[in-house]
């Protein structure tokens, strides 16, 4: 294993300067929780998601996100012509296939996306990212359960299987792409007890990759980030909690403030061998 600097301080002052503009085609339950953490990463949030009117939003945007949590029928085409629009202007796409495999539905919608669509970043629980892999994978409703010990090896055959860089959210969090792998030593289990971290995970990737450019550097950036402000939440740096309930309040506290808050993340990123 090889620690790998990131400059989160940097990552996060561009994500500032930048204010990118990112529409999120997302799901009933977390939308306003995904709008939120956007504007507290200091991005704009929009969640446009109409067909008369969504590849115009995508078109002037600077990111988009398309989070399959609840999709329907209409849902389902529309994001495909948000993610085509994103194609064709060059806009980052983020996708999280949300309870993949769970049914052969989510399974069919998620397999469309990733092969429809140019997909840059593509986020998951380690169910998700190992159902999409096509290895062994059990998610319940849109919960990741078992065991995954080669959750890197899923990862890359993700990556390889979409042309994302593909990041595997759990107790670890790796990010890889088609060619090596990295494991995120940051977060907080306290996280798991929030519905809704991984959606908003995954609008922290549309944010950092709309204002950074270079993917990897931005999903590796954001993972970081997003965990440090779990820990942050966590340890009552942002005030005192007694819950789940209380702890989401300060974790976005902790994403609000996590610019000023020095962050730092030394020898907290891993390159792995797989
Ligand atoms: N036990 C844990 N320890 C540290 N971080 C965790 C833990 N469980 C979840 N997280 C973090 O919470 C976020 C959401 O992960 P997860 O719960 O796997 O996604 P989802 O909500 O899509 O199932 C990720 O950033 C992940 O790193
Ligand atoms: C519970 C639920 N059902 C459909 S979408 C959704 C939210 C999932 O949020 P996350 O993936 O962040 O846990
Ligand atoms: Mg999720």
């Amino acid at each position: 294993m090889t620690a790998l600097d990131v400059p989160l301080e940097a990552a996060l002052s561009t994500v500032l300067e930048a204010t990118p503009l990112v529409n999120s085609v997302t799901n009933e339950v977390t939308v306003n929780d995904v709008a939120n953490i956007t504007l507290h990463w200091g991005g704009l949030p929009v969640m446009s998601d109409d067909e008369r009117e969504v590849a115009d939003m995508v078109a002037i945007a600077d990111g988009c996100l398309l989070n399959m949590g609840t999709v329907s029928a209409t849902g389902e085409e529309t994001m495909l012509t948000a993610g085509e629009a994103a194609n064709d202007t060059g806009v980052p796409l983020v996708v999280d296939p949300v309870g993949v495999g769970a049914t052969p539905t989510r399974t069919r919608v998620a397999d469309r996306l990733v092969t429809d669509l140019d997909v840059d970043v593509l986020n998951g629980n380690y169910g998700e990212i190992s159902a999409i892999a096509g290895d062994d994978a059990e998610v319940r409703g849109v919960e990741s359960v078992g065991e995954y010990g080669d959750i890197a090896v899923s990862a890359i055959a993700c990556a390889r299987k979409t042309g994302a860089v593909v990041v595997a959210s759990g107790e670890t969090d790796i990010v890889a792409t088609e060619e090596e792998a990295f494991e995120i030593h940051t977060g907080h289990p306290m996280m798991g007890n929030v519905v809704g971290t991984g959606c908003m995970q995954g609008v922290t990737l549309a944010v950092f990759a709309a204002a950074m450019g270079d993917t990897l550097q931005a999903a590796l950036s954001a993972t970081a980030s997003y965990g440090l402000a779990g820990e942050l939440a966590a340890d009552g740096s942002f005030g005192e909690y007694h819950g789940p309930a209380s702890y989401k309040i300060a974790f976005l506290d902790a994403v609000a403030g996590l610019a000023d808050a020095a962050p730092d993340v030394t020898g907290r990123i891993e390159r792995i061998e797989v």
